[in-house]
C-alpha cells in the first residue's frame, strides 16, 4: 500500500508543478529536485520492505521448522545424547530398496497407509522403513486428520524385516540404531492425534506384529495370524513391542506369547484383548470397506475433538497419573468454549 501511494505522488507531482507557468525552469527544477528525493526514498522503502517482508518470511519459516523440529524430538525417545546417530542409520536403510509406504488422506479425516512390497509378504526393505518415517512426519502435519487405518498390500499384513537387510545390518552398531529409528517413528506414530487401526490379514509376523502394537486397535480377517516369531529368529521384539504388548494384554500373556513364539488367531486374540474385533469378510477390498466402517464410529464428529479425545487417552496411557491429569486440563481447555462445545450448548441435546 505505501509503496503505491508514493508512486501516485511521484507521478502527479511533476506535472501539479508546471501548473503555475510563472517560472517555468526554476519550478521544474525544484520539481525533479523532489521527485528525485522521492525516488529515491521509495527505492529505499521498497528495498526496505522487500527486506522486512523476506525477514518475516524467513522468520516464520524458522519458527515453524524449528517447531517442527522440537515436536518430532519432543515424541522421539532417541536422541544424539542416547548415542543414536539418525542419520548415518537412515544412509544405510537408504541402500536397501524395495517396496512403498502408501499413505492417503481422505476428506473425511481418515488416512489409508498401505504397506506395500507383497512379493516378500510386504517385509520392511531400508527404504521403507524410511518411509514410514516420513508418512508419520506428514499425518504429525496433517491438522484435520481423525483417523488411520494401517493394512498391506496383497491381503496379507506384514512379516517383519526384510531378512535380507536384517543380514547385512546384523552387526550391533547398526542395530542398535535400526531399533532405535524404528522405536522412534512407532512412537511417533502410536502418539499421532488420530485413533489407529491396524488391519490383519494374512499374517502379522515379527516386526509386522510389532507394528499392530503402535496401533489403538487391531481388528482381524478370518485365517489371519498374528505372530511374534522373535524367539525363532534368535531374538527378542526390538520395535517397542515388547513393551506395548505387555500394556494390551498384560505380562503373563505377554510372556506366553513371546516365549513360545505363539501363533495368535483372530479367536484367541479377541479373548487377549489383543484384538477388538473379527471382520466378516477376509477379502482385501471388503475387509477395508469393514475396517472403515468400525473406526467411523469413533472419527465421526469434529477433528478438534476427535483428536482432543485420543490426546487425552494417549496421555493417560503413557505419562504418570499427575502429569495425565495436568495434560488433561489443558487439552479439556483447547475444547471448552470451542465452535462443537457452543454449538452444543445452542442444541442441548438429550444423551438418550
Ligand atoms: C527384530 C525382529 C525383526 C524385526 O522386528 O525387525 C524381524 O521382523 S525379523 C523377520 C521376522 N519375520 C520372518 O522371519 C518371516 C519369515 N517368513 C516366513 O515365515 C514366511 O515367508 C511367511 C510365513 C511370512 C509366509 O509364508 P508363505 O508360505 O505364505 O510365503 P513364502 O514363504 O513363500 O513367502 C513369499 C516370499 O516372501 C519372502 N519373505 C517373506 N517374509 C520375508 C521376510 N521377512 N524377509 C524377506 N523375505 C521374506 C519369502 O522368502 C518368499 O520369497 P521367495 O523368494 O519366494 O523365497
Amino acid at each position: 500500500m505505501a509503496s503505491s501511494h508514493f508512486s501516485l505522488a511521484w507521478l502527479l507531482l511533476p506535472h501539479r508543478m508546471n501548473q503555475g507557468n510563472s517560472a517555468p525552469k526554476a519550478a521544474n527544477s525544484v520539481s525533479n529536485n523532489i521527485a528525485k528525493i522521492l525516488e529515491q526514498r521509495l527505492c529505499c522503502m521498497q528495498a526496505k520492505l522487500t527486506r522486512e517482508m523476506a525477514l518475516a518470511l524467513w522468520k516464520n519459516f524458522l519458527q515453524i521448522t524449528m517447531k517442527r523440529i522440537l515436536q518430532q524430538r519432543r515424541l522421539s525417545l532417541y536422541n544424539g545424547a542416547h548415542g543414536y546417530e539418525e542419520e548415518v542409520i537412515k544412509k544405510k536403510l537408504q541402500q536397501f530398496s524395495g517396496g512403498s509406504i502408501n499413505l492417503s488422506k481422505e476428506d473425511n479425516g481418515m488416512a489409508i497407509l498401505t504397506l506395500n512390497n507383497p512379493k516378500l509378504m510386504n517385509a520392511f526393505s531400508g527404504t521403507m522403513m524410511v518411509e514410514l518415517q516420513e508418512r508419520v512426519t506428514e499425518l504429525e502435519n496433517w491438522k484435520d486428520g481423525k483417523g488411520l487405518i494401517i493394512h498391506g498390500a496383497g491381503n496379507t499384513f506384514c512379516s517383519g524385516s526384510d531378512l535380507n537387510v536384517v543380514k547385512e545390518i546384523s552387526n550391533s552398531q547398526d542395530g542398535m540404531n535400526m531399533c532405535m529409528f524404528m522405536q522412534n517413528t512407532l512412537t511417533r506414530l502410536m502418539r499421532l492425534p488420530l485413533i489407529s487401526v491396524a488391519l490383519v490379514q494374512g499374517k502379522a509376523f515379527g516386526g509386522g506384529a510389532e507394528l499392530t502394537t503402535a496401533c489403538d486397535f487391531r481388528l482381524m480377517t478370518p485365517g489371519s495370524e498374528i505372530r511374534f516369531v522373535h524367539k525363532h529368529m534368535g531374538l527378542v521384539p526390538g520395535w517397542g513391542g515388547g513393551a506395548r504388548l505387555v500394556r494390551i494384554v498384560g505380562s503373563g500373556a505377554a510372556l506366553q506369547l513371546l516365549g513360545a513364539a505363539a501363533r495368535v488367531e483372530p479367536e484367541r486374540a479377541r479373548s487377549l484383548g489383543l484384538s477388538e474385533a473379527t471382520l466378516l469378510s477376509s477379502e482385501e477390498t471388503r475387509a477395508l470397506a469393514e475396517a472403515r466402517a468400525w473406526l467411523s464410529q469413533y472419527t465421526e464428529g469434529p477433528a478438534a475433538v476427535i483428536r482432543a479425545v485420543k490426546k487425552v487417552v494417549a496421555a493417560g496411557r503413557e505419562l504418570p497419573l499427575e502429569a495425565a491429569l495436568r495434560t488433561e486440563k489443558d487439552i479439556f481447555g483447547t475444547v471448552w468454549g470451542g465452535p462443537a462445545n457452543l454449538q452444543a450448548l445452542v442444541r442441548r441435546p438429550k444423551h438418550k
